[in-house]
């Protein structure tokens, strides 16, 4: 790890329009990427214990986290996103760098009022992208937004809120977009739909996206790099630095062998 951020902070100047000029960059196939660093992290939650291995990421970069329920990615998420502190960080010579966030939540929950529409929603939180052609082509019209326009947020099923609450995520300007099961809710059609959406976006934007997501298939469509979640569920877990695809999908799977040898009547049916 040390070698390859030495070699990634050597590589390029950051250019003076850029907003954080402490932060260092990657350079790729003739093109700039800024480069994140964070340390190492403990969190404990009652009876659980989280242990982040430090890692590092860039941006046009999708990290997606793998790991059984229980086992802290939403806990991982909520430090990224800055509303959760660490109790422990390893080398404080590595801050949390200085990063905005768009974050969509795991929960569902519509805290409208039942007279809100999709439309006002939109043009409430979102007025600068909900009204680019861009935007509108590239998010709105494959997540079939302008059907739910005129109904009510209260009323709208699962499926339907899941869309909008996507819509606002990557519709929110930031430099990270934090994506937690996007896929929840949605039938097969709907997920590649999704999956195709978040990964065209993140990628054309030249942004980062942390996304946890259960359905393997739609995790390696999406993912660039693989962040994993080990241990015991509910009481002790690490998770991973960011690494390859092939690497972190091999650590996952044989994870899970693990938890399906250990538990072979689970799969007796
Ligand atoms: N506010 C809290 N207070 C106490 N314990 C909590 C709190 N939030 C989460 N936990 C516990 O921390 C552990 C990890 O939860 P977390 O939601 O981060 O896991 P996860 O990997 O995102 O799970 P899932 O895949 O089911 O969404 C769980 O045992 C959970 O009960």
């Amino acid at each position: 790890m040390a070698s390859y951020q030495q070699k990634i902070c050597v590589s390029v100047r950051r250019n003076s329009h850029l907003e954080s000029p402490s932060l260092p960059e990657e350079k790729t196939e003739g093109q700039i990427h800024q480069c994140y660093n964070y340390p190492a992290m403990i969190k404990t939650r009652r009876d659980f214990k989280l242990s982040v291995t430090e890692g590092s990421f860039n941006g046009s970069q999708i990290i997606v986290m793998l790991g059984e329920n229980g086992t802290g990615k939403t806990t991982f998420i909520r430090m990224l996103a800055g509303e959760s502190k660490p109790d422990e960080v390893g080398d404080e010579q590595v801050g949390m760098p200085a990063y905005t966030v768009s974050y969509k939540r795991q929960e569902l929950v519509s805290k409208h009022s039942s007279t809100v529409s999709v439309r006002d929603l939109l043009h409430e939180k979102i007025p600068g992208s909900c009204t680019q052609a861009q935007f509108r082509s590239d998010v709105m019209k494959p997540m079939k937004i302008e059907e739910l326009m005129d109904r009510q947020v209260a009323n709208l099923s699962g499926g339907e809120l899941q869309r909008v609450k996507l819509c606002l995520c990557l519709g929110k300007p930031a430099d990270i977009y934090l994506i937690d099961e996007p896929s929840a809710h949605f039938d097969s059609e709907q997920r590649l739909v999704a999956a195709k959406v978040i990964k065209r976006f993140i990628l054309h934007q030249k942004k980062t996206a942390f996304i946890v997501e259960h359905d393997f298939i739609m995790a390696a469509y999406l993912a660039n790099k693989v962040l994993v979640f080990e241990g015991k569920p509910s009481v002790e877990c690490t998770a991973s630095a960011p690494e390859s695809l092939v690497s972190g999908m091999n650590r996952f799977l044989s994870a899970s062998l693990i938890i399906l040898l250990h538990s072979p009547l689970d799969y007796c049916i």
